[in-house]
Parts: structure tokens; C-alpha cells; sequence
């Protein structure tokens, strides 16, 4: 299908942004690291929730958290794609454009990283210590 096919409307056009989206997500999994670095603490953490059973609410967080970081990842890839697209000279706003959208996932992922604590750290503790 091609971009004339935009105006099409209804469960065809639905179904067909959702074949894109996976397009997408198999383009960033098979070549951002970071990308496969986040996916497997998106399984790692999951599995110590169930482990340490951990409460509904912060279940709801962590899951929040998760799904924030990859689609964060995922937009940062997007920008880069479309820096690339522009420019593969160096360009001091190219670089200005790739840092700052890496800077947005790195904000976040230090925020991940302390909510991973406040929610992994005191059923651990409790676990190993008492
Ligand atoms: N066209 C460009 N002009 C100037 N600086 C660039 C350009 N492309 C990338 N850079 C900078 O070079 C550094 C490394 O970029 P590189 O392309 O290796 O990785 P990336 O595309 O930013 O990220 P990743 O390795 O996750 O794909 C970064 O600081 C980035 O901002």
C-alpha cells in the first residue's frame, strides 16, 4: 500500500497503521541497542514484580514506567532517522536535535531507575534482611 492510500478510511486503515507501527518496532528492536537493552529489563522487571508479589498499585507504576521508556526509546529513534534523513554531514543542529531527544531518555530512564529502587528496594531488603 502506498501513501495514496491515506485517505482510506474504516477497519483497513486501522489495520493498516497497526502493520506500520510493527514495521517500526521490528526496525528499532533489530537495530538500536538501547532498544534490546530496555527490552530485556522490561523482562526482568516483571518477573521480579512477580516474584517479590508486589502490590496492584505498584504494578500499575511499573507497567507505566515500562511502556514509557520503550515508546520513549522508540521516538528517539524516530528522530534520528529523520536527522539522518536530512543531514549524514555533520551539522552542529543535527547533533543539537540527537542529543537533546537522547537527553528526553535519559531524564527518564534516571526516573525509572529510582522508581525501580523505591518499589524493587524494600521487598528486597525485607527478603534478604529480616
Ligand atoms: N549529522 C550529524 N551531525 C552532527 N552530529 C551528529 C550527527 N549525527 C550524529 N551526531 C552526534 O554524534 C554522536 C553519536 O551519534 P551516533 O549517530 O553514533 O549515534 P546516535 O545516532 O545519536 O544514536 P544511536 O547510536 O543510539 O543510534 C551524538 O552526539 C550525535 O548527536
Amino acid at each position: 500500500m502506498g501513501l495514496s492510500d491515506r485517505n482510506q478510511k474504516g477497519f483497513k486503515r486501522l489495520l493498516r497503521s497497526f502493520v506500520f507501527a510493527g514495521y517500526g518496532l521490528k526496525h528499532v528492536i533489530k537495530y538500536e541497542q538501547n532498544m534490546q537493552i530496555h527490552l530485556v529489563c522490561a523482562v526482568i522487571a516483571p518477573a521480579m514484580a512477580w516474584w517479590l508479589r508486589i502490590p496492584l498499585e505498584h504494578w500499575l507504576v511499573l507497567l507505566l514506567v515500562i511502556g514509557g521508556m520503550l515508546s520513549l526509546e522508540i521516538m528517539n529513534t524516530a528522530v534520528e532517522r529523520t536527522v539522518d534523513l536530512y543531514t549524514e554531514e555533520f551539522h552542529p543542529l543535527a547533533k543539537r536535535a540527537k542529543d537533546v531527544a537522547a537527553a528526553a531518555v535519559f531524564v527518564y530512564g534516571v526516573f525509572a531507575v529510582i522508581i525501580g529502587l523505591l518499589i524493587f528496594g524494600p521487598p528486597l531488603f525485607t527478603l534478604f534482611f529480616s
